[in-house]
């Protein structure tokens, strides 16, 4: 059931946008992970929108609040190295391996495992290279990150790759020092090599705490889209809507399950009907 069907079930009914109904809807949406101004100011907005059914209206302005950036993944032409970061435990390594097999048939793929300070989270990513066939790049525990980073650009070179997806460490998004981290291994590929896309894990469970995480991380490094996880596991959702309105980052892929296959894109019309449903 879709965050938004029991108002719309109300006002099919009376079709009229009674002040009531809005109202009880405005506490309905403050209670998903849209958040209390956001929800306000749809609900504002609804009821500006005379013209169309309250369906139509609500439709349309929901829409209004999605990001106009493209949502492909940006490839370039050699290379396109995509960093992926985000917190601990919000599907980082499994996404990274979810990207390998996606990409792969449009070129050779090289993974690196640039969290260097959990042996098992390198293990992870390396059992996902031999399932899938690729190279995993990797460096001795607790080495610097930015040089693995490094080293896998010039391995991802030498092969003549394709692409290079980069596995970070999970980080605390209130630990400044980590947050530095990620932009120093950023500089560090860009000495030699640009970084295509910064791509931010966001756990769809978690609720409106991805939104700070999505700030947090924004500020630390140029973040260029979002892959939301655990989709399969939130009926809510409505957190993308809440980032793209809030900081125009583009939600990109959607993880709805924890095979190699559950990645696809985000498609907005699905997903605004998915909530409106
Ligand atoms: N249901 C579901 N589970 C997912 C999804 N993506 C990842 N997971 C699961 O979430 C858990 C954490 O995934 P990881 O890929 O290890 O997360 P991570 O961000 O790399 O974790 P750290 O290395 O600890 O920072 C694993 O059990 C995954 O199988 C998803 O889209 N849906």
């Amino acid at each position: 059931m879709g965050i938004f069907s029991k108002f719309l079930s109300k006002i099919k009914v009376s079709d009229l946008l009674h002040k009531p109904d809005l109202d009880e809807a405005e506490n309905e949406l403050i209670a998903t992970d849209l958040g209390a101004d956001l929800a306000r100011r749809i609900i504002e907005e609804t009821r500006k929108v005379k013209s169309q059914t309250p369906e139509e209206a609500l439709q349309s302005v929901l829409s209004s609040h999605l990001s106009k950036k493209p949502r492909q993944l940006l490839i370039q032409p050699g290379l396109t190295t995509v960093m992926v970061v985000g917190v601990n435990g919000t599907g980082k390594t499994t996404t990274v391996a979810k990207l390998a097999q996606k990409f792969s048939p449009q070129g050779l793929v090289v993974l690196a495992a640039a969290d260097t300070f959990r042996a098992a989270a390198v293990e992870q990513l390396q059992t996902w290279g031999k399932r899938i066939g690729l190279e995993v790049i990797s460096g001795k525990e607790n080495s610097d990150p930015a040089s693995v980073a490094f080293d896998a650009i010039e391995k991802s070179r030498n092969l003549s790759a394709s692409f290079l997806f980069i596995d970070t460490a999970g980080r605390l998004h209130n630990k400044s020092d980590l947050m530095n981290e990620l932009g120093k291994i950023k500089r560090v590929i860009e000495k030699v090599s640009p970084v295509s896309e910064v791509l931010l894990v966001i756990d769809a469970t978690t609720g409106q705490n991805g939104l700070q995480q999505a700030k947090i991380f924004a500020e630390a490094v140029n973040v260029t889209g979002i892959v939301l996880t655990k989709l399969d596991g939130s009926s809510r959702g409505g957190i993308a809507l809440a980032i793209e309105d809030g900081l125009d980052i583009p939600i990109k892929f959607v993880g709805k399950g924890e095979s190699i296959d559950d990645l696809t894109e985000f498609d907005p019309i699905a997903y605004i009907k998915g909530l409106i449903s």
